[in-house]
């Protein structure tokens, strides 16, 4: 049997249990995801030549790594040829680029210092995501950015705020597509401060000042990202998840939850639901932490699948910013792309193929056993099935096919890095 044949006999499975896979492709096919296109360079950027920092590491050095823009835009190129659908690709303010000499620190940085990637984003059709680096630069003083206690450095990362609206508003205004900026610090301390009060408070009115500027709400969607630790940073977080959540909602601004962020078995899945009665909308960066924030690369596993089904289940596609964020050196980065956008995609059509409205019913009339075994019995449904049908509709390759083009591109680009 081809792929449409296949297609046709599990469409005819699903729909004896009242499910319209034509229905979850077409819906699928609308779902844009926003790719990181750090994952592509182990989050060095453009813009500085010492390490990364910031609490976060890469751990690996697989070859090929991009080492220019032109390299990155050719490597993401290959990356959307490979997955289905269209979507959006989200960068750090760290990937600004200069041309002939020209350097701006990143309080200075403008709308200019990201037009090639205006240019590439119009010539793909899709939107642009953007954040705010406020990591590996030597203005991170004692790991400290929004909330410094030295007014030189905080008025610096403030400006460098600023200047992230602004790109935000071209990006969405060029694009015509609202561009969500994220606002991520690492800021922090190894061990148990004097005072836990003063630095969030200097980063509450740090965003205050940021958020001061006038800018097009449509356009610009602020998010505000929260975490537990970062390495070195282990005892004290200055945008923990409290302060996060409660300065969105009193802001106007959107709370972004990473899964890699909040203890080993605080999940993400669990908290969504919340959050959608409380906010218009919520961001995601889908992740996969190993014990800690080690931002592997998305599988196909539980968590992903219990995170596509509460965004697909409680009606809220339209209402949550969906990004992934993972960095994974030690391995071919054009397939740890490929793999974690073709996984988030998997989970969110494993979630509109599942008989969400029954299951709610058994649920709230109280009949857990069927519930528990109809819920087991669609893990073997022919899923792969509509996977496949998916792939094929939307022309890039079915099944394994695209590692052998993955490793074609390694041989024929990536080896001749050095
Ligand atoms: C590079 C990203 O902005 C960064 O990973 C941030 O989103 C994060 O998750 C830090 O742990
Ligand atoms: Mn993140």
């Amino acid at each position: 049997m081809n792929v449409k044949e296949r297609y046709e006999s599990a469409k005819e499975i699903y729909a004896a249990i009242g499910v319209d896979t034509d229905k979850a492709v077409e819906t699928l096919e609308n779902i844009a995801i926003s790719m990181h296109c750090w994952q592509g360079d182990d989050v060095t950027g453009f813009d500085q030549k010492g390490p990364l920092t910031g609490g976060i590491q890469t751990t690996g050095n697989y070859p090929g790594k991009a080492r220019t823009p032109e390299e990155l835009m050719a490597d993401i190129d290959k990356v959307f040829s490979l997955v289905p659908g269209k979507h959006k690709l989200n960068l750090h303010a760290s990937y600004a680029i200069f041309e002939d000499g020209e350097f701006a620190d990143r309080d200075k940085i403008e709308p200019k210092h990201f037009k090639k990637w205006v240019d590439f984003a119009k010539e793909k059709g899709i939107g642009l995501d953007f954040n705010p680096t406020f990591f590996s630069h030597s203005k991170v003083v004692d790991g400290l950015t929004l909330s410094s206690p030295i007014d030189e450095v905080r008025n610096f990362w403030i400006e460098h705020g600023k200047a992230c609206i602004r790109i935000s508003q071209y990006f969405a205004e060029e694009l015509g597509i609202p561009c969500a900026m994220n606002i991520w610090i690492p800021d922090g301390y190894k061990d148990i401060p004097a005072d836990r009060l003063g630095p969030r408070a200097r980063f509450k009115d740090s965003l205050d000042q940021i958020l001061s500027i006038p800018y097009d709400k449509t356009k610009v969607l602020v998010c505000l990202e929260s975490k537990v630790f970062g390495i070195g940073l282990e005892s004290y977080t200055v945008g923990s998840s409290e302060f996060t959540v409660n300065y969105a909602a009193n802001n106007g601004i959107i709370s972004l939850m990473d899964n890699g962020h909040y203890h080993p078995t605080e999940m993400v899945s669990d908290k969504i639901s919340s959050m959608l009665l409380f906010n218009d909308k919520i961001a995601l960066h889908v992740t996969r932490p190993v014990r800690w924030d080690s931002d592997h690369v998305v599988l196909f596993d539980d968590e992903t699948r219990e995170i596509a089904k509460e965004i697909v289940r409680n009606d809220a596609i339209d209402r949550v910013l969906l990004a992934l964020d993972f960095f994974d050196a030690s391995i071919n980065r054009i397939s740890a792309w490929t793999v974690g956008m073709r996984n988030m995609q998997k989970a969110l059509l494993y979630a509109l193929v599942s008989p969400n409205k029954r299951f709610k019913e058994l649920q709230d009339t109280n009949q857990f056993t069927e519930l528990m075994a109809m819920q087991e019995e669609m893990k073997t449904y022919p899923f792969g099935d509509v996977w496949d049908y998916f792939c094929e509709k939307n022309n890039v390759p079915v099944k394994g096919d695209w590692f052998r083009e993955v490793m074609k591109y390694e041989e024929e680009v990536l080896s001749k890095r050095a």
